[in-house]
């Protein structure tokens, strides 16, 4: 008995059932190993399979980057690897369950999403001046490192708007209007430009979330938070949720009346939503004061004083009354 024998029968069965595409293809093209994962994959059988030219088992055409990569192989001996983020399907092989979610926009079974490493190897030809090498690739299913890739990705996205997001509201939080803001102070500074901050609170929400209960409470903090979002003018805007009950928006390269304008436009847009407030001292409706203070932000200086001073004017609008906006002087 050779003492190959059950060596050899060991391979057989370690290439019939590694979870890997196996082929071997001589350097005629022609197929002379191709493994039960091809089969099932594939749909082509080792007999329709063995022996006949790679290229032609297929009735869809093979991508031109894979074929190339078999030339440089076969011909120079050159081994490859095609990623799945270069080449997705370079060889129409399938997934064993075609589920809902393996199907292409136009209804199709998707292909399977490959990686495939090429390697040139020695092999007896039969034939030893036709030269060239036979080439072994193997191909293995990366549609699951490509699904799990594209779920940690929307995983991480979710958590990177969730850490910018207030949570009740859906606008942007304190955390993100810090950093958005110290962005706008630079590039104020650099345009020698002008920055207007608008201080907003609604006026006697203790006494809303008293009379009305805290979930009330809520509802208008939402519907505040819209409204002003709606009004928002151009992307560089950053409004977000300051605190409790208060918001703050940044508007660049406002003139002092330009932005007090649009605090008012900012007022009104809550008053005109005429939610009732049976308990305000402002009015029967639901309001906010609005501090406004527009300036050219100082080399040195971190804005904080635009901040104090937009908080003033905030401060000196209830202490008026309410429901008005004040210009920081
Ligand atoms: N429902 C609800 N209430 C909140 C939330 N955050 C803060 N508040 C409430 O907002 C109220 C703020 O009260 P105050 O700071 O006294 O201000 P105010 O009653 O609006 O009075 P003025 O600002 O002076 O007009 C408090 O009763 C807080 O409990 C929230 O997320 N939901």
């Amino acid at each position: 008995m050779s003492r190959a024998g059950p060596v050899q029968s060991t391979a057989e069965e370690v290439i019939r059932h590694v979870n890997l595409g196996l082929i071997v293809i001589d350097h005629d093209l022609k197929v002379v190993l191709w493994n039960d994962w091809m089969v099932r994959h594939s749909g082509v059988s080792q007999e329709q399979a063995l022996q006949q030219n790679f290229i032609a088992l297929f009735s869809q055409q093979l991508a031109p980057g894979f074929l190339r990569a078999l030339n440089n192989a076969i011909s120079y001996g050159l081994p490859a690897v095609l990623s799945s983020a270069l080449h997705r399907s370079p060889l129409p092989l399938y997934p064993l369950q075609a589920s809902e979610q393996m199907l292409s926009p136009d209804g199709e079974v998707a292909r399977m999403v490959q990686s495939v490493i090429m390697t040139p190897i020695a092999c007896e030809t039969g034939n030893e001046s036709a030269g060239g090498h036979c080439c072994l690739i193997q191909i293995s299913d990366a549609s699951s490192s490509v699904r799990r890739e594209k779920m940690l990705l929307s995983h991480s996205e979710t958590l990177k708007r969730q850490v910018v997001t207030d949570g009740l509201t859906g606008v942007y939080n304190r955390r993100f209007f810090d950093e958005g803001f110290a962005l706008a102070l630079q590039q104020a500074r650099r345009n020698q430009s002008s920055l207007s901050l608008f201080m907003i609170d609604i006026d006697f929400f203790k006494q809303y979330n008293d009379h009305y209960g805290h979930v009330e409470g809520d509802r208008v903090l939402k519907l505040v938070a819209e409204t002003l979002q709606q009004q928002l003018m151009q992307a560089s805007d950053i409004f977000a949720r300051y605190g409790g009950e208060e918001f703050i928006m940044l508007v660049p390269e406002l003139a002092a009346a330009e932005a007090r304008e649009f605090a008012e436009k900012l007022r009104t847009s809550v008053l005109v939503r005429a939610e009732p407030h049976e308990k305000s001292g402002a009015g029967p409706h639901l309001t906010i004061s609005v501090g406004v203070c527009t300036g050219l932000p100082e080399h040195d200086a971190d804005g904080r004083s635009l901040l104090a001073r937009a908080d003033a004017a905030l401060y000196r609008a209830k202490q008026l009354g309410r429901n008005q906006v004040v210009a920081a002087g």
